[in-house]
């Protein structure tokens, strides 16, 4: 019968990466969509930048937009501390019950929170529901038209503060033009981009790097 893409990674996450072991899951994950099929995973070369921003900013705190098969999920809590508490939102449960096997299989259940529903209902009842005042850094990997009015509403919320980073994938493909456009322009941000390309292809992408400064 039909087996879905995001039953297909999972399988190739049983198969080929060791329990407990999340450079596995990160690597089986890889291999099967550099070799086998394509995925809107961040990919190890974007992943590698994310990686070194989250070891940089060594976040107590950490909210991740779309969470989809948890391939970024597994390499951000990889690289956290002990006492840190990372929230991963994810709108679809098909993707999510992926995403907990995934992580489950990295043996990081732990370490962070898999939240099911859409980011414009859960932002406004973090605060409350997880006793977070404010986010050390935020990365946006969900759907491109919601990455300005989900910003705009944790700015809102009195989720961010100067020196949170958020971290947005995509900005170039597919794009968040809009996004890109507000952050510019806006003297609350110092932003810059990481070039890269878009995960498994050639071509040209960014990981678009925003410093909150006041
Ligand atoms: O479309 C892309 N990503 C959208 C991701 C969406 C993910 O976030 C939620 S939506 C949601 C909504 C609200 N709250 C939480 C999650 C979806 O269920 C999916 O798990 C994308 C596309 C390409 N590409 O090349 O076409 C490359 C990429 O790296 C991409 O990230
Ligand atoms: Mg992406």
């Amino acid at each position: 019968q039909f087996v879905s893409l995001r039953q297909r990674i999972l399988s190739a996450v049983q198969k080929n990466a060791t329990r407990g072991d999340p450079r596995s899951v990160i690597r089986a994950i890889d291999q099967f969509c550099s070799q086998k099929e394509w995925a809107m995973n961040v990919g190890n070369e974007k992943g590698c930048i994310l990686d070194s921003v989250v070891s940089e900013v060594n976040p107590a705190t950490v909210l991740e937009l779309g969470t989809y098969c948890g391939y970024s999920t597994v390499r951000i809590a990889s690289l956290l501390p002990p006492y840190a508490k990372f929230i991963t939102l994810e709108f679809n449960p098909d993707f999510a019950a992926v995403a907990r096997q995934v992580i489950a299989w990295a043996g990081l259940e732990d370490k962070v929170q898999l939240v099911e529903g859409a980011s414009s209902d859960w932002i406004p009842k973090i605060k409350e529901q997880f006793g977070i005042k404010t986010f050390d850094l935020v990365f946006l990997d969900h759907w491109k038209e919601h990455y300005l009015s989900d910003t705009k509403l944790m700015e809102e919320c009195g989720l961010l503060r100067k020196g949170s980073v958020l971290l947005a994938d995509n900005v170039i493909c597919p794009g968040a033009p809009d996004y890109v456009e507000y952050v510019r322009s806006s003297p609350r941000y110092k932003s810059h981009y990481f070039r890269s390309h878009l995960e498994y292809t050639k071509a040209e992408e960014n990981l678009w790097y925003l410093g909150i400064i006041e």
